[in-house]
């Protein structure tokens, strides 16, 4: 599981280390050189560094792990990096000294350093150190946004080490200036396919909301990001999250530190889904297993349905009940005949998927309905079989008239969020959700009662307790359907789970976090680098499965 730390809590943790003398920012630093000077090294293989300088094996990005590139250990040694070009991006705060003194390791190590204080006061040890390694340093006084540019089009790395955990709002001038333009350079660099230098964040994408993911202004997108301690929370949630680019956290001496006290944001690896998952023994049967409901397809889209059936049979449910008009039903069990469509009882029910709002087709209304009652227990359980867990998806996501349980989920994308929060009365856009996909997340949970579970590039989920941030499938999972085949997944989890989400509402956010990654799991898998059909990412599913509970987690 990761966990994130906000700022507070990261200060919190530091202040008795930092009172005890404990060389944080020294450690801080000479992390961040060893990652630049390997990912530098990794990127000019013509440097003719020979391979023995990284030690052991690479990591499952294919760079060096950490603490695995050895620095040069004497002058004149031919370093992996000698000759590169570094451009250090320096602000005010402590961020900026972390850059200063990695770029004085930098420098010690053959590249050629140029720092640019974007402050008029920066850390004044880091610059002494900076300047004693003989490195370039650009004055504020003298700072010209061309210029910079230049200089950055020609380095092999920039450290954007400008502002970090102090962070506040978007940047100001003259950081905000060169920042833009850095980063319509890099866009410009990207569309035409030409290269652009490898950019590495100090512990976070300098102007992103460090607590909230927000993007309120300028940002230049890192290829990497070396975080210290922990991960903060604007690594892992949207919009900020994908500006990070991949994550290195250092262990700078808190590991051993109490985290936060309250969870507050997590993102779900393989271990915890595995933990979720629930694998069948020699006393389960079909119904101990699981029965879910489908109610999704409709005449107008009866693939809306197959795909919900899917996601819902391959992640491994005892019992499919897909109900609907018969030509939708029909072609469900063409393709999965393991389904049964007659009604009965069921342990979660996936609703709405291809159902549209407009109220065509009466039958299938009625099926959600019908049971949205269950779900909220404003019919009797005898009628209704008990309350139990639900997805509400798509068209279903109209028709709400009660005030939900946490243990009925709402997938919306960004644009069926605002629809959702617009017919609660806030004046809310799609690009609104964009923009605070958190925030709007949390402002659906409180105002429905339900989790809420906001697809997209990270995809969030909100309950009553910590907010699950997920980013596990390549944008190739942008596809017709797709969500569809989550529906199923979810229902499927919600379904196996059913007795421990009935009687502790607040795991249902993590269930759903678990179904988002199995999801996302399936998409890179069956994708391979490639686009993928949501028939396809449904069918890969019963491989991650088994991958992810025999913890084999390549
Ligand atoms: N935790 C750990 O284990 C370790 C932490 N370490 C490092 O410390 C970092 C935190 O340092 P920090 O507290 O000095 O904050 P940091 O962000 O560098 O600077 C704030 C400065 O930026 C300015 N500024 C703010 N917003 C701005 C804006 N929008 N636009 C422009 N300027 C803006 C602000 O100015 P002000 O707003 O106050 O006028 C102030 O001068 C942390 O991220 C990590 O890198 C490591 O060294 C050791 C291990
Ligand atoms: N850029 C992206 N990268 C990764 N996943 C994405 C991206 N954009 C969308 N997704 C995922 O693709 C799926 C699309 O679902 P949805 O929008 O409901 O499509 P549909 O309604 O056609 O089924 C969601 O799981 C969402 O999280
Ligand atoms: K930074």
């Amino acid at each position: 599981m990761i966990e994130a730390w906000t700022a507070d809590e990261m200060r919190a943790a530091e202040k008795p280390l930092l009172d005890a003398g404990v060389p944080l920012m020294d450690r801080a630093a000479r992390a961040l050189a060893r990652t630049v000077l390997g990912d530098i090294a990794r990127r000019r293989p013509a440097a003719g560094m020979p391979r023995r300088r990284v030690a052991g094996s690479l990591g499952s990005d294919g760079l060096p792990g950490e603490g695995r590139v050895r620095p040069a250990r004497r002058a004149g040694t031919r370093a992996p990096a000698r000759g590169a070009a570094a451009l250090l991006l320096v602000g005010a705060g402590n961020n900026g000294g972390d850059a200063l003194f990695a770029g004085a390791h930098l420098a010690r190590e053959g590249v050629r350093v140029t720092a640019v204080l974007v402050a008029s006061e920066v850390h004044a040890a880091g610059l002494a150190a900076l300047r004693a390694a003989r490195a370039e340093v650009i004055e504020r006084s003298e700072l010209r946004v061309p210029a910079v540019v230049a200089r950055a089009e020609a380095a092999d790395a920039v450290v954007d080490g400008l502002t970090g955990a102090g962070s506040r709002g978007a940047l100001r001038p003259p950081a905000g200036g060169i920042v833009r333009a850095l980063a319509d350079v890099r866009a410009a660099a990207e569309a035409a396919g030409t290269p652009w230098p490898w950019v590495v964040a100090v512990d976070v994408p300098s102007g992103i909301g460090v607590d909230d993911g927000a993007v309120p202004g300028p940002v230049l997108p890192a290829d990497r990001t070396v975080a210290f301690g922990a991960y903060k929370p604007g690594l892992l949630l949207p919009p900020a999250a994908p500006l990070a680019g991949s994550v290195t956290v250092t262990d700078v001496g808190l590991g051993s530190l109490q985290g936060p006290q309250f969870a507050g944001t997590l993102r779900l690896e393989d271990d915890d889904v595995a933990a979720v998952l629930r694998a069948p023994g020699p006393r389960d049967h079909k119904y101990t297993r699981g029965v879910v409901g489908v109610v999704a397809g409709t005449e107008k889209f009866p693939g809306a349905g197959v795909l919900a059936a899917a996601g819902a049979v391959r992640a491994g449910a005892g019992l499919v009940r897909a109900l609907g008009p018969v030509p939708v039903t029909s072609q469900i069990l063409s393709r999965h005949p393991e389904a049964v469509t007659v009604g009965g009882r069921v342990q979660s029910w996936v609703l709405g998927p291809g159902i549209p709002s407009d109220g065509s087709d009466a039958g299938q209304d009625r099926r959600v309905y019908g049971a949205l009652a269950a779900v909220t227990g404003v019919l009797d359980a005898e009628v209704t079989g008990g309350v139990v867990p639900a997805v509400i998806d798509a068209g279903a996501m109209a028709m709400l008239e009660h005030r939900l349980p946490e243990i009925a989920v709402l997938t919306p994308h960004a644009g069926e969020l605002a629809t959702l929060m617009s017919g609660l009365g806030h004046e809310v856009t799609r690009a609104d959700v964009e923009a605070e996909p958190v925030r709007w997340a949390r402002a659906a949970h409180r105002a429905t009662g339900a989790t809420v579970l906001l697809k997209g590039a990270v995809t969030v989920v909100v309950g009553s307790g910590a907010t699950y941030a997920q980013a596990d499938a390549p944008a190739w999972l942008a596809t017709a359907g797709a969500g569809d085949v989550l529906a199923g997944i979810l229902g499927t989890l919600l379904a196996s789970r059913a007795a421990d989400v009935l009687a502790d509402h607040a795991l249902t956010s993590r269930v759903a976090a678990a179904a988002v990654v199995v999801h996302g799991r399936a998409a890179a898998l069956a994708s391979g680098g490639g686009p993928v059909t949501a028939s396809d990412v449904a069918d890969a599913v019963p491989r991650v499965i088994a991958r992810i509970l025999g913890g084999d987690h390549a």
